[in-house]
């Protein structure tokens, strides 16, 4: 019976405390191919597997409505991430995904479990290890039927549907932790319209503070400082490819993008992604900097229905120094509507959270890696390159 906590991870190949120094780095477990079960993991009766069509809008639809009334939420239960039909599009359809990987439960029709793989190429620690896996998202269970056990038997199953394609490794993160984090990274918020995020509850007002003080503290400017700076176009793929493959590579943990991959995560689509360069003379793309937009319902307040967030992704700055770049953000995701501007503590934020008076968030968001030893148990937050959404 698994009723022990992590009984489940225990059986998988994740190092465990103390396996910490004697394991080498690389695979845990070597893949054998021929091993592979070929057909999927056995569910209670009623339920049904199916691959999720996430372009055909009622499958769409019920995987939104899955996730918006059953995923995550804040550590108060407070906040329920609302991500959209667009959002799941952009986040789950890239080059070379596989229709097999977005994975459904179903009992009468109804969809009620859901976890996704998309393919990416991580390069870890150093130049040389490039790891073709998969990356693992949404993980969802609907809330009538969690401690069905639901959970272990959607990872068994997109883990065996990436083992069929000869791949070894995983990369999700989680709220939670389970054996064994990676790296234990923080989330920030800076706040951009300090009424809502007080009427809604995220923010509260000391004894000393008034709204009308808090609205003042953070007032922005109306317009960006940097010159040359506007949304990214189709023209700037090129430039924008070279720029961040070469930035990503101070860290210990990245994607290496094709000029395809950068068009599909970066080209500005209304209310999922915004991407702004900075041009100088002779169309030169020097820096740019990106926001994704991921509201969250406000689970009971009789005011607003939702939070309008949105959550720094990739910001290169060659040129213009980081703080000027991310302030930059701020004013033009204020401008966007946005009330709350979230970042986590990886990459360089760490030099501009503070300056930008971004306040620590109440939680964590852990990364991991399946079935891969680091040659460093742990590493810091500002050693990850990657943004999962
Ligand atoms: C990453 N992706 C897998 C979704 C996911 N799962 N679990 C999570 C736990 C924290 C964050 C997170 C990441 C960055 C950030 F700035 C704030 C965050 O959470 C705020 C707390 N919250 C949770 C729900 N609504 C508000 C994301 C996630």
């Amino acid at each position: 019976k698994l009723n022990k906590p992590h009984q489940f991870w225990e059986t998988q190949p994740m190092p465990n405390i103390n396996e910490l120094d004697s394991l080498k780095p690389g695979p845990i477990q070597e893949g054998i191919l021929a091993d592979v079960r070929k057909d999927p993991f056995n569910l209670i009766s009623k339920f049904e597997w199916c691959n999720v069509d996430l372009r055909n809008d009622e499958q769409a639809q019920q995987v939104y409505t899955l996730l918006k009334e059953n995923y995550v939420e804040d550590d108060d239960n407070m906040f329920r991430f609302d991500y959209s039909i667009d959002f799941l599009r952009w986040a789950l359809l890239p080059p070379g995904q596989h229709p097999d990987w977005i994975v459904g439960v179903k009992v009468n029709q109804k969809l009620v479990g859901f976890i996704t793989g998309i393919p990416v190429t991580l390069h870890i620690e150093n130049q040389q290890t490039k790891v073709k896996m998969t990356e693992i998202n949404f993980l969802c269970v609907h809330k009538k039927i969690r401690a069905n056990r639901l959970a272990p038997v959607l990872i068994k199953e997109i883990t065996r549907r990436v083992h069929i394609k000869n791949m070894w490794q995983a990369v999700y993160t989680a709220g939670i932790v389970v054996p064994t984090p990676i790296s234990q990274t923080r989330y920030y918020h800076r706040s951009l319209n300090a009424k809502k995020l007080i009427e809604v509850g995220f923010s509260s007002l000391s004894a000393r503070q008034t709204i009308a003080r808090q609205q003042k503290l953070y007032k922005l400017p109306e317009e960006p400082k940097t010159q040359g700076l506007r949304a990214m176009k189709k023209k700037d793929v090129a430039q924008v490819t070279k720029l961040l493959n070469e930035y990503l590579k101070q860290f210990k943990l990245y994607f290496k993008y094709t000029e395809d991959e950068v068009k599909h995560w970066f080209l500005p689509r209304k209310d999922v992604i915004s991407t702004y360069v900075v041009e100088k003379e002779q169309g030169v793309v020097t820096d740019f900097l990106s926001f994704y937009n991921l509201p969250s319902q406000v689970i009971k307040n009789p005011k607003h229905t939702h939070l309008r967030a949105a959550y720094s992704y990739y910001n290169v700055a060659t040129q213009t120094p980081i703080v000027q770049l991310m302030y930059d953000a701020l004013i033009l995701a204020k401008n966007e509507g946005y009330d709350v501007f979230n970042a986590l503590d990886i990459m360089e934020n760490e030099k501009f959270l503070k300056e930008l008076m971004f306040c620590p968030g109440d939680g964590q968001l852990n990364y991991y890696l399946y079935n891969w030893k680091l040659e460093s148990n742990m590493l810091k937050p500002e050693e990850i390159g990657i943004v999962l959404v």
